[in-house]
């Protein structure tokens, strides 16, 4: 029997073809700043967005998704209300979730809700940046608003104690990014700097890795390659790019024409 064992450069060519092909339909309870550009992102790798976070339809809406994205970036009561019914119905249906917990540690309210969700419930994957990761071990807090003030090493080794306490994947994002499932650890190298001067970068990798999640079970590759996926475009784009306004634009250009090279 011959064992065929892809390359990371087969795999990411597969999951490109398998969002384009199935074009699955990935749930997004996230933020106001986000929501648009978040939507077009995944529009531009072939994905199907939709924002929904009426406490009256998520349960629904989330039952007939690929992957639900829970994004705590602009809380209220009512939205964490449906983060919790969409992640439970979510789970109940063995449905993957991808939770970013934009700006744990920056206030008492934040901190309080992420951890409710990773105690309570089941993400599959949780991205975040340093910052971000460290405060929900809550092992210290350098969260300066929903931006990191460390970079991404420094938040390894709890990234990793989490990701065997609660048997999942962790994306620690930054000019390295971190791709951590127990033992085995991959990371990604290919972003630029500018990428972290645009609102919402963070939040797009986070809805890209809901989108390879749907079409792969292996959360921690499927999480790898969009990771390098965003960074493929993020250098692409930066290449063409007068500032940070063009950048946000030529980026959805640049997933655009990754995603549909044949
Ligand atoms: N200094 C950097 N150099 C290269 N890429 C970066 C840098 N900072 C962030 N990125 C990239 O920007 C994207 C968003 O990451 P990040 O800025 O850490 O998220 P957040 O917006 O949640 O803080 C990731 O794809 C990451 O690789
Ligand atoms: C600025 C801001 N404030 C609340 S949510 C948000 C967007 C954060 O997006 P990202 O973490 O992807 O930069
Ligand atoms: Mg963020």
């Amino acid at each position: 029997m011959t064992i065929e064992i892809m390359s990371k450069k087969e795999q990411f060519e597969k999951i490109l073809k398998e969002i384009r092909d199935q074009s699955p339909l990935v749930h997004n309870i996230t933020n106001y700043v986000v929501m648009n550009n978040t939507a077009n992102a995944l529009l531009a790798i072939g994905a199907s967005p939709v924002m929904a976070h009426a406490i009256e339809e998520v349960e629904e809406i989330t039952s007939i998704v690929s992957a639900l994205v829970i994004n705590m970036g602009t809380l209220s009561p009512k939205w964490v209300e449906a983060m919790e019914i969409a992640i439970k119905k979510a789970n109940a249906l063995n449905k993957p979730v991808v939770f970013d917990p934009v700006g744990v540690g920056a206030s008492t309210y934040r901190t309080e809700t992420a951890l409710k969700i990773i105690e309570s419930y089941k993400p599959s994957v949780i991205r975040g940046n340093a910052s971000e990761i460290l405060a929900l071990t809550q092992l210290s807090n350098n969260t300066k608003g929903v931006d990191s003030t460390i970079s991404s090493e420094n938040a390894l080794h709890a990234a990793q104690e989490l990701s065997k306490k609660l048997n999942n994947t962790i994306v620690i994002s930054g000019a390295t990014d971190y791709i951590i499932t127990g033992e085995n650890i991959d990371k990604v190298t290919t972003g630029k700097p500018i990428m972290a001067k645009v609102t919402g970068m963070g939040c797009t990798a986070t809805s890209i890795i809901g989108s390879c999640i749907a079409v792969n079970p292996n959360y921690h590759m499927a999480s790898y390659l969009a990771m390098e996926l965003m960074g493929e475009a993020g250098n692409m784009a930066e290449k063409i790019s007068k500032g940070t306004g063009s950048f946000q634009m030529n980026f959805i250009d640049a997933l655009y024409q990754i995603a549909n090279e044949k």
